[in-house]
């Protein structure tokens, strides 16, 4: 049997057993449990006046309660008035049912169930403040898809929004645009002026595209410095979106005319823009994504500061360069290169040298020239291995030259990247080669390209001085096609410059090819260095260069490029001869 000390009615004390005083227990409990709930909680009458709140309702909504209780709640709250929570009430009664939502209520996130009671026709309402909840994720959200250092969308949200774009051009219709941005000069500045000056011009680049752009136009980073803004709702028509895709990168572009003040310091700093336009056969969000990749490098390929818009062919160009790629490594492991070698001879017709020329060996397609494969090799770095051999091979074989009669006083000539030329180690290897090989370091011949030779001019000249004490000499390549600039070549210590071939075939044509020639062998009289000419091919070209002043050719009419065994031959055979 039940212990009747402990029923709530002995704990209620005597006399208080009538309906009314009953009544009164159970409203006063069901008061100290409205009170202790942690939810907030109104009651209003079925003519809209608030018949109860509790403590926690009073917190929530900043009033008394005496100052509320019996007054019509939209006189009490009359900003509620037409609003959601007017709605929803409304909503409550005539459903007669409960309704709950989530809603900004300033300055609180609240979550609200409304339930009607049809015998009282009034309404119960229960608040729970969820502000702490909704921020927690906001800023989930935040970090999941916004960039920390500058507040952009970050790669997954702009992903989504491409995506979405993409399905909306499908139903829509229209068609849009990704514009892939990539700061040009970022790296230098962050390496001379450190990494938080780096994150501040991101920073100001941020605000500068998204002041550049619509309002409604997507501008995200997508990462180190890039930028991507993707351009939704253009015209369906591929000329126009096109038309349009390009007026917003020319502002994107704009925007960086003005100096980033960092630090005090006014820093420059310009943009390489791809477009891609998509609409509803664009593929997946990965393929528009790689076409404002690929036409922003063809951007930086045509002089930085540039707008480029993808193009079909770029991308079968790439896609075969991907393979050359893939080819010319397993290639360098497999030793499928030869080379090749060029006589190089005196106007008097003395034997003075080669050049070494590489070629490819390819299983199936033969000999593969080096103009199709040096500029893949260069772009992907494979040109330092590749030259490191090319120049141990050479060097092996001057080594065999210096050790025979009519070939002891032979030179050898080398090609040497830009790439390989300015690695620190540069001429560590090059001395490295000759002591393993043997070869003699007077009778090496570096040609360097003038290109090579305008990066880091001091650098260079350093190295060049190093080389040049062991014996090492230098020829200029190519000379006249890049940017001569004058002012640097007396710095060098070179000792012959190539006229290139193209100016040696328009010496009887319309072009400039003699006078080039002339102006080219006055160059070297002066700095004192010899002049070779290149790609002499026939006999009235000789004639030229003969009567010009050249000391040197090289070219088809005395001798093609020669596998080292032909070369043989041919020196033995004119030695005989
Ligand atoms: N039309 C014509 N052409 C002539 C004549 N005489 C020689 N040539 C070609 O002209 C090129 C001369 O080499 P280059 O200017 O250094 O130009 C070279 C050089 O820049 C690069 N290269 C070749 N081998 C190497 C190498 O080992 N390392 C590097 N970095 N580049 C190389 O590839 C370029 C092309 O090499 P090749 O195809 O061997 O082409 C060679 C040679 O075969 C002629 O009378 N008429």
């Amino acid at each position: 049997m039940q212990d009747s000390t402990h029923s709530p009615s002995a704990q209620d004390g005597a006399g208080g057993n009538t309906p009314e005083h009953s009544a009164a227990r159970l409203a006063a409990r069901l008061t100290a449990t409205l009170e202790s709930i942690t939810d907030a909680f109104l009651m209003l009458d079925r003519d809209w006046n608030l018949s109860y709140m509790n403590g926690e309702a009073e917190r929530l909504l900043q009033c008394r309660r005496e100052q509320v209780i019996g007054r019509n709640v939209w006189q009490v709250f009359p900003e509620a008035v037409g609003g959601p929570y007017y709605r929803a009430y409304h909503k409550a009664v005539e459903s007669n049912s409960s309704v709950s939502f989530e809603e900004y209520y300033a300055p609180l996130n609240l979550w609200t169930e409304i339930r009607a009671y049809p015998s009282e026709e009034g309404l119960a309402i229960y608040f729970l403040d969820i502000s702490a909840r909704k921020a927690s994720e906001a800023e989930i959200h935040q970090l999941a898809f916004y960039d920390r250092l500058t507040g952009l969308p970050n790669r997954q949200l702009l992903l989504n929004r491409i995506e979405h774009a993409l399905t909306l051009c499908g139903r829509i219709g229209h068609s849009g645009a990704v514009l892939f941005i990539d700061l040009d000069n970022f790296k230098a500045i962050n390496d001379t002026r450190g990494h938080d000056k780096g994150d501040i011009l991101l920073q100001l680049v941020a605000q500068r595209l998204q002041s550049a752009v619509r309002a409604s136009d997507t501008v995200a980073r997508f990462g180190g410095d890039e930028f991507v803004v993707l351009l939704e709702d253009l015209d369906a028509d591929a000329a126009s979106a096109t038309a349009g895709a390009q007026e917003s990168a020319r502002k994107v572009q704009h925007a960086f005319c003005q100096p980033f003040e960092i630090a005090g310091v006014q820093q420059y700093s310009t943009p390489s823009i791809g477009i891609t336009i998509f609409d509803r056969d664009a593929g997946s969000v990965d393929d528009v994504l790689q076409r404002a990749d690929l036409a922003m490098y063809q951007a930086k390929a045509a002089g930085r500061n540039t707008i480029a818009c993808f193009d079909p062919e770029m991308q079968l160009r790439v896609a075969a360069s991907v393979a050359l790629e893939a080819d010319l490594r397993r290639a360098l492991a497999q030793e499928e290169f030869v080379l090749h070698y060029q006589p190089q001879v005196g106007v008097d017709g003395r034997l003075a040298g080669a050049e070494a020329l590489l070629r490819w060996n390819h299983p199936q397609r033969g000999l593969v020239s080096p103009a199709e494969f040096i500029p893949v090799a260069e772009d992907t770095g494979l040109i330092v291995p590749l030259g490191q051999w090319v120049l141990r091979s050479a060097c092996r074989q001057l080594a065999q030259w210096a050790g025979g009669a009519a070939t002891a006083a032979l030179e050898m000539a080398v090609n040497v990247s830009a790439h390989q030329f300015h690695r620190p180690d540069f001429v560590g290897q090059v001395l490295a080669v000759l002591a393993e090989t043997g070869a003699p370091a007077g009778r090496l011949k570096l040609e360097l390209t003038e290109s090579l030779l305008l990066k880091d001019v001091a650098g260079t000249v350093e190295k060049m001085f190093l080389l040049r004490e062991v014996g090492v000499g230098f020829a200029l390549d190519d000379f006249g096609t890049g940017y001569s600039s004058l002012s640097y070549l007396h710095r060098l210590p070179l000792d012959q410059l190539k006229i290139d071939r193209s100016f040696i075939q328009e010496i009887s044509g319309e072009g400039h090819g003699a006078a080039i020639v002339r102006i080219i062998v006055a160059l070297g009289q002066a700095l004192d260095m010899t002049v070779l000419a290149e790609g002499v091919e026939t006999a009235a070209q000789f004639d030229f260069i003969v009567a010009e002043g050249c000391q040197a050719y090289q070219g088809y009419l005395y001798s093609r490029p020669l596998p080292a065994e032909r070369l043989a031959e041919f020196i033995a055979a004119r030695a005989g001869g």
